[in-house]
Order: structure tokens, then sequence, then C-alpha cells
């Protein structure tokens, strides 16, 4: 498990190596990593470093150090350095020294156009917003590529909030580990490609990370590949009610997203089982929950109104013991009658956007999302997924995920239904409720880059057929792929 790691522990954690090591060690550590990822850019776009030209616009602190450091190690490579100092004439002293020795100049007035601009303006030190000098520069300098250094200045370090100005990079140099404005909120589309540079912070990092982030050796060691000794039983059975006479397509999106998970059998239960047994035949379908017989896990929700009977339905599958993951009207019904969910003992997975987000908590999501989804976990004691460009999972004991995988391609009508029928067999398979969440959005925007691949536009089917592809490659590149049950 990987994760982002709040400013304060990464300077406890700086603190502690920095005590072992000669001073100015990490810095210089920071900006030859730095250095290095700007000389890959200059040559990929330019051909070359020699003769291009770079633009450092230099915060106070030691986020500013570091890109004077990185500046004067191109400037001895024959870039053309301006260094333009954003708040007053201060600067980290001994950094801005080294890019003058270097031949780099600092400036008041750079020139117009530059190939790179290192956004050295704020590191973890910074409260949101930029300082008006910095972003009068931002505006009248052309770059054509803009590199922040260890975060983008502006931005809210660790909610990953941008309540105010902040630098919209192509590339990100991070120094240590993630922040969380890397992998949550506004903040994370501000980041562009995040490259991470070892500083050695690793061993002394807090076990937990602020933000946990799955990959795919994770994936690997929670999913369940079905053992010799396995039936279809034992490999779980999810139930799907979803659908109605009005909207029969979400029952076959979201029972196409639970046939492509691991449980070995998946019933559905509803007015749309003639729609779902023509498109998947190895589906058994009932035209009522109470019908519907024994399933390790429901997903209730998607496409099922809200009137009178789907919340007659509703309650029906939360009386079952098993499992559950509530979508789309089941989380507006929730919203209406909470009271519903007061006798739940077994695990719940709720998956709101933002509008459903609203109908339960009374509010909007606040900009730091992972609170935002740790609120309403804790006070509905569920599991949440917080959908978005950056989804959040949180579970009611404030345990906070991001999801790396997501794509603007997944914003497609159904999507949600594939996504949460396939959470649903994950959960029927055994895993638990935050697992599921955290795994089937993972998978679920691994799926949406397979099935957008070449700038394809993308159907919530398409994303149901790419699943099984999303699950293969994620389970092969893992060190282990899939344990026994
Ligand atoms: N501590 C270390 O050993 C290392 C730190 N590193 C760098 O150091 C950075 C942190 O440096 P600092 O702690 O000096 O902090 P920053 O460089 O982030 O800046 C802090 C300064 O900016 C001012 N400031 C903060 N927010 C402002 C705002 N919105 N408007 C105007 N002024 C504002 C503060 O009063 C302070 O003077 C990291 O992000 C990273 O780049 C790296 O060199 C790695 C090693
Ligand atoms: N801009 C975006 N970038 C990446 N993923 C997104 C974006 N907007 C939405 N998504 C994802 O697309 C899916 C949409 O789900 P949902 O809103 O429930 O759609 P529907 O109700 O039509 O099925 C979610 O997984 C969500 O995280
Ligand atoms: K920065």
């Amino acid at each position: 498990m990987d994760g982002a790691w709040s400013a304060a522990a990464v300077r406890r954690a700086e603190a502690q190596l920095m005590a072992q090591l000669p001073p100015g060690t990490l810095m210089q550590r920071a900006a030859a990593g730095l250095a290095t990822e700007c000389a890959r850019i200059l040559k990929r776009r330019n051909g070359g470093v020699y003769g291009t030209t770079v633009i450092v616009l230099a915060g106070p602190g030691d986020n500013g150090g570091d890109a004077l450091f990185a500046a004067a190690r191109l400037a001895r490579r024959g870039v053309r350095v301006f260094a333009v100092p954003v708040m007053g004439e201060r600067v980290h002293p001994v950094a801005a020294a080294a890019l003058t020795r270097a031949g780099g100049r600092l400036v008041a007035n750079p020139p117009r156009h530059c190939h790179l601009l290192l956004d050295g303006v704020l590191g973890i030190g910074g409260r949101p917003g930029l300082p008006g000098r910095a972003i009068d520069r931002l505006a009248a300098i052309d770059a054509d590529t803009i590199v922040a250094v260890d975060v983008p200045s502006g931005v809210d370090v660790d909610t990953g909030a941008v309540p105010a100005s902040a630098v919209t990079a192509d590339v990100t140099v991070a120094f240590g580990s993630r922040k969380p404005c890397h992998v949550l909120g506004r903040a994370a589309l501000l980041v562009g490609r995040l490259v991470l540079v070892d500083i050695g912070l690793g061993p002394h990092l807090d076990p937990h990370p602020a933000v946990r982030v799955a990959g795919d050796d994770d994936l690997a060691a929670w999913w369940h590949a079905p053992g010799p000794d396995d039936d279809k039983y034992t490999r779980g059975v999810v139930g799907v009610a979803a659908g109605s006479e009005r909207y029969p397509g979400a029952a076959v999106l979201s029972t196409s997203g639970a046939l492509a998970g691991p449980s070995g059998y998946v019933r559905y239960a509803g007015t749309a089982a003639e729609q779902v047994r023509r498109r998947h035949p190895e589906v058994v379908c009932t035209q009522e929950v109470k019908e519907a017989g024994r399933v390790q896990a429901w997903l209730a929700g998607p496409g099922f109104g809200t009137d009178e009977a789907a919340l007659a339905e509703l309650r029906h599958v939360l009386e079952s013991p098993a499992p559950v993951v509530l979508d789309a009207d089941a989380l507006t019904l929730i919203g209406e009658y909470p009271s519903v969910l007061s006798q739940r003992e077994a695990p719940v997975v709720l998956t709101p956007h933002d509008r459903e987000y609203e109908r339960l908590y009374g509010s909007p999501p606040a900009e730091d999302r992972g609170a935002a989804a740790a609120v309403l976990a804790k006070r509905l004691n569920c599991t949440v997924l917080l959908k978005g460009h950056h989804t959040v999972v949180a579970s009611s004991d404030g345990e906070v995920w991001a999801n790396p995988t997501g794509r603007p391609q997944l914003a497609t009508a159904g999507s949600g239904d594939v996504l949460a029928g396939f959470m649903a067999s994950l959960l029927a398979s055994g895993m638990s409720g935050v697992r599921a969440a955290v795994a089937a959005a993972y998978l679920h925007g691994r799926a949406g880059g397979i099935a957008g691949a070449g700038h394809r536009t993308v159907t919530a089917s398409d994303i149901a057929k790419a699943l099984p592809q999303a699950v293969g490659q994620t389970l092969s590149a893992a060190d282990t792929p899939g344990k026994r049950r």
C-alpha cells in the first residue's frame, strides 16, 4: 500500500533523517532529482538542454531554495536561467548565491517566453493562495512546460482543496513522498504528471499515511481467486436489486458489472428481469428481493425508483444479514428515511456522487473531500465511496483512500451502475466493505482506460466489457497474482 503524507508528517520524517546527515544534504538530493527531471523534459521537447531558457518563480522558503539549486545545476549545463523573487526580495540566500555563481540571474522582469518554468513559490510550508506577484508573473509568462516543485503552489497541501489561486502544472516533482494534494480534490487536477524523487525519507515516514493509495499488489493480495475446491456458491452469490420498468438499463448494466467480478453466481431481483435475462443468460432472475434466495452481498438502488415499492424492496435488502452496496435511488431513499439503516449490523457501502452526498448529509461535500467522505461514513456507520475525478473511499473509523486510476471518460451515463454491480461482486467474494470499494474504483478506472485507449469514446457497456481485462492486467502486474480462498 502506498500513500500520501501530511506536511507535518513529512517534516517529522525529514527531521529524523536530517539529524543523520550533513546540513543541506536533503535539499541537494531534492534539487538533483528536480534538475534531472527538468533536463529530461527539455531534451524531449527541445532536443537538448544547452541554450534553452528556464524561469524560476522563487518564494522565500526552502521550496524556492530547491528550485534555485536545481536551476543552478541547469545553468551549469548552459541553460539561460532567470529567477524572479515573488515575495519581496526574500529568497533562499545560499541557493540564490549558488545560482548566480553558476551564471543564472536574479531579475525583476524575466523574458516573456521560456521553455520551462519552475514553480518554486510555495511548498509544504505554504498556506493556500498565491502572492499577487506570483499571479502576475504566471499570467505574463508564456511557458512551454510548467514544473511545480514538490506541490503546485497555492493549493492546500493537506486536503487537496484549492480555495484561492494556484499554479496549474504540467509536471510536479515531489520529494520523499506524495502529499494529500497530489491525490485528492481539485488540487490533484493541478498536479499534471507526478514524478516522485526519492530523498531517503521512506524509512522515517509514519507507517499510516494520511491518505492511502492502493496499487496492483494490494489488489492482488485482496483478490479471491477460485481454488480447486470452490463451486459457484462458495465463490459468493451476489444479488442485484436494480432497474424498474422505466429504467431497465440500470439493471442490465449493474448485472454486467456484477458478472465481471469474482463471485460465482449473480441473482437479479426486479421488474427488468426479462431484459436482464435476454442480455445475460447466466443471471438467475426473480421479480422480487424476497424470492431471490440467499446471497453473500446485495447491490440495491440503480434505476430503482424512489416510490413505496422501491422503499419496500430496499427494506427487504437491508433485512438480509449480507453486506450491501447502496447506490443511486437507494441513496435518495436513505436520505429521506435514514432510520432504515439504523438496525443494520452487516457492512454497508454507500456510493454517492456530490448531489447524492448532499441528500445524505444535508450539504454538499466540503472541498476537503477526504474529510467529507469520512464525516458521512462516521455519521452513518458505513463505508462511503465519494465519486469524482479523484474518487475517495472512507471507512467509518476514519481511514481514507484516494483512487489513482480514474479518468474523465468514466463520466458517462450508467458508469456508476457498472461500478456498483462490480463492487457488490467483490463484497460477495468475501472482501471487506472498504477493500471492495477501493478495489472496485481502482479496476473500474483501469477498465475506463482500456476502453478509452486511443481517445475512443466510452460507454458504460464498454467499461463493463473491459473490466475482466482490467482485472487480468492488474493481477498479472502484481508479484502475487490472487490468493486462494
Ligand atoms: N525540510 C527539508 O529538509 C526539505 C524541504 N524541502 C523543500 O522545502 C519545502 C518547504 O519549505 P519551507 O518550510 O521553507 O516552506 P515554503 O517554501 O513552502 O514557504 C514558506 C514561506 O512562505 C510564506 N508563505 C506561506 N504561505 C504563503 C502564502 N499563501 N502567501 C505568501 N506567503 C506565504 C511563509 O510565511 C514562509 O515564509 C518543501 O516543499 C520542499 O520543497 C526539500 O528541499 C527537501 C528537504
Ligand atoms: N471528471 C471525472 N473524471 C474521472 N471520473 C469521473 C469524472 N466524473 C465522474 N467520474 C466517475 O464516473 C462514474 C460516474 O458514476 P455516476 O455518477 O453514478 O453515473 P451514473 O449514475 O450515470 O451511473 C463514477 O465512477 C465517477 O467517479
Ligand atoms: K511549488
